[in-house]
């Protein structure tokens, strides 16, 4: 049998998980990434560094190693050469269009609201100090604010009054990817819950994970929870429009589809056309996990079934400043909180480098209920201390 080959654009935790997926099923991984010795290059065949922003250097990437699937890790990448490269035959994991439209939250926001007609909070786009402040006044306030080009929460802000909707602006563009300062207004939901529905495109169709609850700060996940309870009507709806949005964006692979919850309503705020951060509880909490699903999309293997195993949570491991000499204590007291029945588990990353806030790790557990579960993921994450040296 041919051994398919996968070329990863990003090379973190997620990549980590999924070339270990892929591996598992024979296949050769090439992981790509800004800079050596990412998590994923140290399971994969073959690596390679540069700036997935380099269209040259992406393109020269693709023709050396051949890779039967591209597969983006990560949003920032020279999405116009993934549409050439699709163009001329190469594919791309789940397509150059979804990944296309994912990278900047305008292109998804308007695909979705407009295009697709699904339920949104209100928004508007600005390009300026004068902009931002009128886009405030025709969503209202509070509002947040985020540069059309960020992830992981950076640039975003709450902005309660005019002044702070002027502070809200400059913060977005100082911490923006890109050089083009364009940012999203958007009302404020007051949501009851949010989740993550890991929606996967399949061959035979479309299937869908148990919801994944998660919360948030500083606009990044700290712990999320598998199955979320949600209203059974809000959970159909996120089910529908999930359906929707992955099938208009086409191709096959896993997505991470996120919605604020409020009352029997399901609100659509934006997806990842890869696995999901808050997805890593499902190397606890479901078989197949969300990296073993994208693989077996990819590849057209079948999924017949989808099982959770239990009340399941994360917890995340962040580091707490800057540094390139560090290790970590309190892995054993972690892992010895699993003398419960109900396992703990860890994943480092091994990442080369900290920075303040930089997700290092995360703990997985089970629990009697997703509340203890939470508990028990969090008690082990906060037993993990990374002990800088320099
Ligand atoms: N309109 C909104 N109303 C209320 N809360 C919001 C709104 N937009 C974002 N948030 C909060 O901020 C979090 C991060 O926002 P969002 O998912 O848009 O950013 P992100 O940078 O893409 O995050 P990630 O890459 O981690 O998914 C949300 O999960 C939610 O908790
Ligand atoms: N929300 C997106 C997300 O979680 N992406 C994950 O974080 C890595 C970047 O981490 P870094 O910023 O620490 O290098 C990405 O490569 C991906 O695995
Ligand atoms: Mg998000």
């Amino acid at each position: 049998m041919h051994i398919a080959s996968l070329m990863l654009l990003g090379s973190g935790e997620l990549g980590r998980e999924l070339t270990i997926a892929a591996k598992r099923l024979g296949c050769r991984v090439i992981a790509c990434d800004r800079y050596a010795n990412a998590p994923a290059m140290q399971m994969a065949d073959a690596f390679e560094v540069f700036p997935m922003l380099d269209r040259a250097a992406l393109r020269a990437a693709v023709e050396k190693h051949r890779p039967d699937a591209i597969v983006p890790e990560i949003e920032a990448i020279d999405t116009a050469t993934l549409a050439d490269l699709e163009s001329e035959g190469w594919r791309v994991i789940p397509s150059a269009k979804a990944v296309q439209l994912t990278m900047n939250r305008d292109g998804i926001r308007d695909f979705a609201a407009r295009e697709l007609g699904l339920a949104t909070s209100q928004y508007r786009f600005a390009e300026s100090r004068e902009e931002a402040v009128a886009a405030a006044e025709a969503v209202g306030l509070p509002c947040v604010i985020k540069p059309v080009m960020s992830s992981s929460g950076k640039g975003q802000s709450t902005a309660t009054t005019f002044a702070e909707v002027e502070q809200a602006w400059d913060y977005a563009v100082e911490k923006m990817r890109g050089d083009r300062p364009r940012i999203i207004v958007e009302e404020f939901i007051r949501f009851d819950s949010e989740i993550t529905l890991l929606t996967v495109s399949t061959r035979d169709g479309v299937l869908y994970c148990a919801p994944i609850g998660h919360r948030q700060e500083l606009g990044d996940y700290r712990e999320s929870w598998q199955p979320a309870h949600v209203p059974k009507a809000s959970l159909v709806s996120a089910q529908e429009q999930s359906k929707r949005v992955v099938e208009a964006l086409g191709g096959h692979g896993i997505f991470g589809v996120e919605f604020f919850i409020r009352g029997e309503e399901a609100i659509f705020s934006e997806l990842s056309p890869r696995p999901h951060d808050t997805g890593m509880v499902t190397l606890i909490s479901q078989y197949p996990n969300e990296f073993e699903l994208h693989v077996r999309a990819i590849l057209g293997l079948p999924i017949p079934a989808i099982e959770v195993t239990g009340p399941s949570a994360s917890a995340v491991i962040l580091a707490s400043k800057e540094s390139d000499e560090f290790g970590y204590e309190g892995i054993g007291e972690a892992l010895a909180l699993g003398d419960t029945g109900k396992p703990v588990d860890l994943r480092i990353f091994a990442k080369p480098k900290t920075l303040k806030n930089r997700r290092m790790g995360v703990a997985l557990a089970r629990g009697s209920t997703v509340e203890e579960a939470v508990e028990r993921a969090k008690a082990a994450a906060a037993k993990v201390a990374i002990r800088y040296t320099d």
